[in-house]
């Protein structure tokens, strides 16, 4: 049933007043934080997760407002709804059932009236069977020799998560095979990657949910064209993770092993699919993503059962929602002090940006309020050194700052200025939410600092398998529980498809042009076509 328009509820148009009485002075951040007990207050720990909102531009009433704004809009009753099977993907007749991939209890997961869990099992085990072959020597390549380098072909969603988690773990990584992408259809990508490995002992990990993904197409079909000119099968040399009965399913092209994904599991949701476990059992060992999966299930968990008031994702998602409808920043980013994390922010962008990048309800009406925010971060310190300026003096923009207490290299400790580089870290982890919330007063205005920008602090006591899981489960309960407060889908993608299908118009002119050089490009806009001209005369 659709939901009633935001604006018109009696509760966000209490939030909207109250949002004025949080721009008053004397609820700047500088005078929040003082308050006693407010860390107590504004923080929450659990699922492995420290959340401190204490510097975020909230008052007890504002948690009160959003709290019945969380229970208006149903948000722990549509998580339940989700992971219990129900066709949440109303635009595409789907369920949305990720967190069936790392459930690990024995109750059933019923969709279209089946219970999936029997067949996502299944292939969980196949995942497991295979890498133990490939650690083991007994599955080698063509030639004889044992795999040093896997290359997994995907783009979006197909690669974006298992990047996230490989950089993340490659301190546990001692299976002796490098992880390598090869997402873009730029052949400076593919370049890179086969200048640096030897096409005996590599492994093509061709991941795509479609199979009908123009870069990964082509990718595959370079791969195949490199393999054939040094003289490897590629059917001893080619793995595939796709959908049941996609063109990749092909029993006709031999390959050395394939992997089912599932509709009901979204590409910016499948990293606990076998479109992570395949490459990052063969990367860490199947044991570590499983315990990844039990990090992962356990934020699930958390998610579905912790009251509203308790439940991370749910208050990070309320205070998101409070960020950008009620306080009007259009931004978020994340911050991780820890470099492992540093593609956790390019893997959340997609995951959030094109889950609520949307314009109308999952019903088809226009929102009267924007949905999403833009998000982006790089690792602190680094970030510090280069986009922070504006996050002090320049528009501001909310802030998830992410610690980890013990590092994954201990053994390294010597001192400078009598702090280990860890501790150095930390000294800025912990100075610059408050920089940012306090500001400084100066005559010289070019030297003051506004204050009152808001950050939340998420705490990790270290950079296990299980951690990493807990954290990924965390932003995709946030993103979803943020959909759920707009009422708009967080599982279909309709606006990526007018720049494919432009493109596609584009590549057929190009392909007439390679097989005709009188061809004209007299279809086209004038400027595309100066852009066709252009690449086809080799300069402008
Ligand atoms: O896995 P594939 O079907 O190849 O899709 C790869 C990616 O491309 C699409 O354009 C979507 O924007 C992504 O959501 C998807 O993850």
């Amino acid at each position: 049933m659709p939901c009633q328009p935001l604006s018109d509820l009696h509760i966000w148009k209490k939030l909207k007043q109250h949002a004025q009485l949080i721009d008053q002075p004397e609820k700047h951040l500088r005078n929040l934080i003082r308050e006693k007990g407010r860390l107590e207050k504004f923080s929450l720990k659990d699922a492995g997760i420290f959340y401190d909102f204490s510097r975020q531009r909230t008052d007890e009433k504002t948690l009160e407002l959003l709290l019945e704004l969380a229970e208006t809009r149903k948000l722990k009753h549509r998580f339940k709804a989700m992971v219990s099977g129900e066709k949440i993907n109303n635009t595409e007749n789907r369920a949305a059932l990720h967190t069936a991939s790392r459930d690990f209890s024995s109750h059933p997961v019923v969709s279209d009236g089946k219970d999936v869990m029997p067949e996502i099992r299944r292939v969980r085990n196949e995942i497991s069977a295979f890498a133990e072959d490939i650690h083991s020597g007994k599955i080698t390549g063509s030639t004889g020799k044992r795999f040093k380098d896997a290359v997994v072909i995907g783009i979006g969603g197909s690669y974006l998560g298992t990047e996230f988690v490989s950089e993340a773990l490659y301190a546990f990584a001692d299976k002796d095979i490098e992880i390598h992408y090869l997402a873009n259809v730029d052949i400076h990508n593919f370049g890179k990657i086969v200048s640096r490995t030897d096409p005996e002992t590599t492994l093509w990990i061709v991941i795509s949910k479609s199979y009908t993904t123009a870069e990964t197409l082509a990718n595959t079909k370079q791969a195949y064209a490199f393999m054939e000119e040094k003289g490897i099968d590629p059917a001893k040399h080619v793995v595939t993770v796709t959908s049941k009965g996609s063109p990749g399913d092909d029993p006709s092209n031999p390959v050395l092993a394939s992997f089912h994904m599932f509709d009901f599991i979204g590409g910016r949701y499948s990293v606990t699919s076998a479109v992570g476990g395949v490459p990052l059992s063969l990367f860490l060992g199947y044991d570590r993503f499983e315990r990844f999966l039990k990090g992962a299930e356990e934020m699930d968990n958390h998610a579905k059962n912790a009251p509203a008031s308790k439940n991370l994702p749910l208050i990070a998602a309320l205070i998101s929602i409070w960020n950008n409808n009620f306080l009007g920043y259009p931004a978020q980013a994340i911050i991780p002090y820890a470099s492992p994390l540093c593609k956790l922010a390019p893997h959340v962008q997609q995951l959030y940006m094109e889950s609520n990048g949307k314009f109308v309800t999952k019903d088809g009406e226009f929102l009267d309020e924007s949905a999403g925010l833009i998000i982006f971060g790089e690792p602190g310190t680094n970030a510090q050194h280069s986009f922070f300026q504006m996050a002090h003096q320049g528009r501001p923009f909310p802030i998830d700052f992410i610690g980890v207490i013990n590092p994954q290299y201990e053994q390294f400790q010597s001192e400078s200025k009598g702090v280990t580089n860890h501790q150095e870290l930390w000294a800025n982890l912990i100075s610059q939410p408050m920089a940012l919330a306090v500001g400084k007063e100066d005559t010289n205005t070019a030297k003051a600092f506004p204050g009152n920008r808001p950050s939340s602090t998420l705490l990790l006591n270290d950079l296990s398998p299980e951690n990493i899981g807990r954290v990924l489960a965390f932003y995709e309960a946030r993103t979803v529980f943020e959909a759920f407060v707009w009422d708009i889908n967080p599982f279909d993608q309709f606006g990526v498809e007018l720049g494919k299908t432009l493109a596609s118009d584009i590549r057929k002119e190009m392909a007439v042009k390679n097989n005709n050089k009188e061809h004209h490009f007299d279809e086209m806009n004038p400027i595309a076509r100066f852009y066709a001209d252009t690449l086809f005369s080799g300069s402008f």
